[in-house]
């Protein structure tokens, strides 16, 4: 019996970083959470412990504060493209670095006074592979690669959802329905073509055109929902490629008030967080090959 070593990679995961950047007494804040993934010559450690390649995890999280104050920190996308680059350029036994980060929302309240905006929160990973493991790169820094997108961004439609027309099979008991809340939390990460990106332009848009197909599409379905959303983001951001969606139905059921002698016309609910369904899907333009 043979035992080989496949595939790994480490870093550092969940480097909280909080930068405050001070305008005399008005304050910006920027609030991420950086995960460096790396990969590359790492036999050794993990089959002799020769740690001779190894760049400790501890080194990589000082680089992201390091970083963030040497280069300051705008949009999420070019920091972590930033670190990816630097990691495989700098590390000869690094081919590919991936570069994770959230940022959390902060409304502000006054000059230095802010409060935590909701669950939503902004993404962006850069990957950056090696030029020397790359044959189809002709740049130094390698293949460069940036998605971004959005978690907990909490959508419902009081109407305009209907559920009906599905498989029955002997253990189905949900009843049809034309008029339900739709609900979710989007979980939306999207790819880019190229790194000249006006990213913040970027995001605005296709945030905007999440909401605004959520809103607007009369929903047979959550799947046709999501189709209508990453149609919607590629139909108006020519720079994105691809739309990855990862939607939870957030089922909310009418409360059998016959009980209490009540009639419920579509006025309470009862709103579960488990079970839930899940709902995903990649959208992509016809012909770039994801099936
Ligand atoms: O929009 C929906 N899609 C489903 O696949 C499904 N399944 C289910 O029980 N409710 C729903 N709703």
């Amino acid at each position: 019996m043979s035992i080989v070593l496949g595939a790994n990679q480490y870093g550092k995961a969940e480097v909280r970083l909080v930068r405050v950047l001070r305008h005399g007494g008005r304050h910006e804040l920027c609030d991420l959470n950086v995960t460096v993934t790396l990969a590359g010559d790492l036999a050794a450690t993990h089959l002799t412990g020769d740690n001779a390649q190894v760049l400790p995890t501890d080194s990589q999280k000082n680089t992201v504060y390091a970083f963030a104050r040497s280069h300051g920190v705008d949009q999420i996308e070019d920091f972590a493209l930033l670190l990816a680059r630097h990691f495989v350029t700098a590390q000869p036994a690094i081919s590919r670095a991936r570069v994770r980060i959230e940022e959390y929302g902060w409304q502000r309240l006054g000059p230095h006074s802010f409060q935590r905006s909701g669950g939503e929160v902004r993404t962006a990973t850069a990957t950056c592979v090696d030029s020397e493991f790359d044959a189809d790169s002709d740049a130094d820094a390698g293949l460069v690669e940036v998605e971004a997108g959005l978690t907990g961004l909490v959508l419902l439609n009081s109407t305009d959802s209907e559920f009906t027309g599905y498989v029955k099979d002997p253990y189905t008991t949900l009843p049809e329905t034309t008029d339900r809340i739709l609900a979710t939390a989007v979980d939306a990460r999207w790819r880019y073509q190229d790194t000249g990106v006006d990213w913040a332009g970027s995001y605005a848009g296709a945030r905007a055109a999440l909401v605004d197909a959520f809103v607007g599409t009369y929903s047979l379905s959550l799947q046709q929902t999501l189709y209508a959303m990453g149609h919607r983001v590629l139909a108006e951001r020519p720079e994105i490629t691809e739309v990855r969606l990862s939607l939870p139905n957030r089922h909310h059921l009418l409360v059998d008030l016959a009980p209490f002698g009540l009639e419920n016309p579509g006025e309470v609910f009862v709103a579960t967080d488990r079970p839930y369904g899940l709902i995903e899907a990649t959208i992509s333009r016809a012909g770039d090959g994801v099936g």
